[in-house]
């Protein structure tokens, strides 16, 4: 290049600048981009790989290298690690805790092979009583489990003496990942200060402390305490009976999140503590077994862990369907058992001759139908094709000593031992007040697959019985009756649909009463050839809810269209069963459909029937979309004014008429009044409770027997009419649990 054209350079430059500018400075942008994109993508892979070995780092090392505030959701990740971490950082800071979110774990849900179960029993003691419990309970479980390798001995703490540190922070060192631990603590109450109250305060603190997870002893595989008390100076535990057991089952609820192996136990120590405490230890023991097998706490039912108990249950005798939402249709083969249309429906009042129909019959809910889906949503236990059982809301009610059904009042039936089933989940009606509305099938026949009933039998037993066992983590639990409701002594047979449409219902109370389960059978009155081959029933149900055609047209909305006629005849072959049959009216109030004018309507059916007894009951509000369809609000449901206005109304009309019926026992709580014949009232006392061990006898000596055979007892003073009814044993509580004051 010559001097000239050096000159001409920045001129060309700026030429070529001018000429080409656009494009270079969008090559550059480019470039630029490229360049930023790489450089941000490098640092993110270096961020990830640190992060990666700080995580190993982390889970390798004893000593953590990062803290994490604790949030109230996490919890360690293994036993064996959190107490690393207890260690490390006690000594050196304040304590820490890693802050990985709860998997709920189990030492066995791990996926670890659980090797051993270790089983330490706490203990307070002033007076020198509890520690020998303690003692004699380690000694028995010892033997008891001598011969199980995966069980270790027992180890015994005196609670004044071990560091809480080592035990009500994290569970113990000893305790590896696959060794299950499970805590029985033993403790008296002390209305005095004593370590207890700091034993207590701990409790608190340990779960209050946000440097600790809330639920830091959740790596447990269990827990279970019994209180020692004094019931003559301390009578109710409102009153101080057995109250820091009571207040150390909860605290160990929340800090194990629900870990209640079994149901707290409380023993008076003037009376019934060694019973209390041996009924206690076989519960446990059972668990223990569990436990020791891999098998876990089971599906219980773990408790809330709430310090304050929340009423978990409403107040209405019946369970709402838990999705009263109004539903869209689903019409499927087996979703709307109404609408099959099966070629030949089986009548089943002719069962017998259903042979001759060609098409087989089928499932009545089938495992895949959105009935089956529904009444299992709602907590039944569907058995076999056809039966189905559930937990009463009364039974869990009693096994928490809040009292039982009217039916302890009027018949001596202990709700914790009382089973609710049916065999036959199709009914002939649609009541308005039904609350198993949109979910139970319907049908005027029987056209499904029959199950035998041993198969039916055995079903319901084992249903009621795991509902019973998810239970036992359940707050406020007594373990006394837990251990009482594992067996069974009563069967409703009303839980929904109609039993008597079941065509082996006779073979079925066979097995019944061969066990010693006394029946209660409530049909509909609209089956009445099956209501005169009905064998025996402890006691005979027919609902009345209405009294008269128009009335039950409105109310029961049958399927039958001679549904009336029906009606009419059960009263009639009702009349004839009272001579070997306890037989009962069940009365339904609701106002503004059958209570205005209708005591002479109900007169007439009454005089017709002869019932031994009469229920009258007023409606219990379910809130369905089928209720509020058919106008059916909160203001048709009776005040108990009303409804024992109605009954008085009803004796005087029956009086009128000759017919000696009286009041024989109430049950406000449940808004619910028993009218029986007079017969029942003698030396001063009315008798409606029945002696059930008199009617077993009856039935097994195979020779014809009538009700007055198996009358019991006399009614309980605190159920006569004026005395509200409610089981003096029990505490009533509101929704939240708090004790209520009954005004009668
Ligand atoms: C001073 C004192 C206070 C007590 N307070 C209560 C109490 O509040 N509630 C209760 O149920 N029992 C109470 N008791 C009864 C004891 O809990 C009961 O006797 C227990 O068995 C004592 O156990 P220990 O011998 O292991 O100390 C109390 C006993 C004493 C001596
Ligand atoms: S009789 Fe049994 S099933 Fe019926 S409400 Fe009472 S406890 Fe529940």
């Amino acid at each position: 290049m010559n001097l000239n054209q050096l000159h001409e350079l920045p001129q060309e430059l700026l030429y070529i600048w001018h000429a080409h500018r656009t494009g270079i400075l969008l090559a550059a942008g480019i470039l630029f981009a490229i360049v930023r994109l790489g450089l941000h993508w490098r640092s993110n892979r270096i961020d990830k790989y640190v992060l990666k070995h700080e995580i190993i780092d982390k889970t390798s090392d004893d000593t953590p290298r990062r803290s994490v505030v604790a949030q109230p959701e996490i919890t360690p990740v293994n036993t064996q690690e959190t107490t690393q971490t207890t260690n490390a950082t006690r000594t050196k800071e304040p304590r820490r805790v890693q802050g990985n979110k709860s998997r709920k774990q189990t030492p066995n849900q791990d996926g670890d092979v659980l090797e051993h179960l270790q089983i330490y029993i706490f203990y307070f003691t002033l007076g020198g009583s509890t520690k020998a419990y303690a003692e004699r309970l380690a000694a028995n479980l010892n033997g008891a489990s001598a011969t199980n390798q995966k069980i270790l001995p027992v180890e015994v703490h005196d609670l004044a003496e071990v560091d809480y540190d080592d035990y009500f922070i994290t569970p113990p060192k000893s305790a590896q990942r696959s060794t299950a631990s499970v805590y029985l603590i033993l403790l008296p109450s002390y209305n005095i200060d004593t370590e207890l109250s700091n034993f207590l305060s701990h409790m608190e603190d340990t779960h209050n402390d946000f440097r600790i997870d809330t639920g830091s002893l959740s790596t447990l595989a269990g827990y279970s305490v019994f209180g020692f008390g004094d019931r003559q100076e301390w009578p109710t535990e409102a009153q101080g009976y057995c109250t820091q057991a009571v207040e150390v089952d909860k605290w160990m609820a929340k800090l194990t999140r629900r870990k209640r192996a079994f149901p707290l136990g409380t023993g008076d120590i003037r009376k019934d503590v060694d019973q209390r405490l041996q009924e206690w230890q076989s519960g446990v023991e059972g668990i223990l077994a569990d436990l020791a097998d891999g098998k876990g706490l089971g599906e219980g039912v773990s408790g809330s862990g709430d310090a304050v108990e929340s009423g978990d249950e409403d107040d209405t005798e019946e369970p709402l369907a838990s999705d009263s939402k109004p539903r869209r249709k689903v019409r499927s083969d087996a979703g709307d058992l109404e609408d099959i249309k099966v070629p030949i429906p089986v009548d089943f009042t002719s069962l017998g001759r259903s042979a001759a129909t060609t098409n087989a019959p089928k499932a009545m809910v089938p495992k895949s139908s959105p009935t089956y889906a529904s009444l299992t949503k709602q907590g039944y236990t569907i058995v076999g094709s056809h039966s189905g059982v559930k937990i009463c809301r009364w039974t869990k009610s009693a096994l928490r000593g809040r009292g039982s059904c009217y039916k302890y009042s009027f018949y001596g039936i202990n709700s914790h031992l009382c089973m609710e089933a049916t065999p036959s989940l199709s009914c002939s009606n649609k009541c308005v007040f039904c609350w198993r509305h949109g979910t139970n099938p319907v049908g005027t026949t029987w056209r499904w697959e029959v199950d035998e009933p041993d198969l039916v039998f055995e079903g319901m037993k084992a249903g009621h019985y795991s509902k019973i066992k998810m239970m036992r983590g359940v707050p406020g639990v007594r373990s006394e009756r837990f251990a009482e409701a594992m067996r069974i002594r009563h069967c409703a047979l009303s839980l929904v649909g109609e039993p008597i449409f079941y065509p082996h219902i006779n073979a079925l109370l066979a097995m019944l009463h061969a066990e010693h389960i006394s029946s209660f059978l409530v049909c509909n009155a609209q089956h009445p050839d099956q209501l005169a081959a009905l064998g025996p029933v402890t006691q005979l149900y027919v609902s009345i809810d209405a009294s008269n055609k128009e009335s039950l047209r409105k109310i029961d909305r049958p399927l039958h269209r001679d549904f009336w006629e029906r009606f009419i005849r059960c009263m009639d072959i009702l009349r004839e069963k009272r001579f070997t049959h306890r037989t009962v009216f069940r009365l339904t109030l609701v106002k503004g459909f059958n209570i205005d004018d209708e005591a002479s309507g109900y007169a007439d059916l009454v005089e017709r029937a002869l019932p031994g007894f009469i229920e009258v009951k007023g409606v219990t509000y379910c809130g369905t979309s089928t209720a509020a369809g058919a106008g059916l609000s909160m203001q048709n449901v009776p005040f108990y004014e009303e409804v024992s206005a109605f009954v008085l109304a009803l004796e005087k009309e029956l009086l009128r008429r000759g017919l000696d019926y009286g009041i024989g026992a109430e049950h406000a709580h449940s808004c619910c009044i028993l009218l029986a014949d007079r017969k029942r009232f003698f030396r001063g006392r009315w008798h409606t409770l029945i002696d059930y061990e008199k009617f077993f006898q009856c039935v097994e000596s195979k020779k014809p027997f009538s009700p007055e055979d198996y009358i019991g007892e006399a009614t309980p003073e605190w159920a006569a009419w004026g005395k509200g009814g409610f089981d003096p044993r029990d505490v009533r509580v509101d929704r939240k649990g708090k004790p209520k004051v009954v005004e009668i």
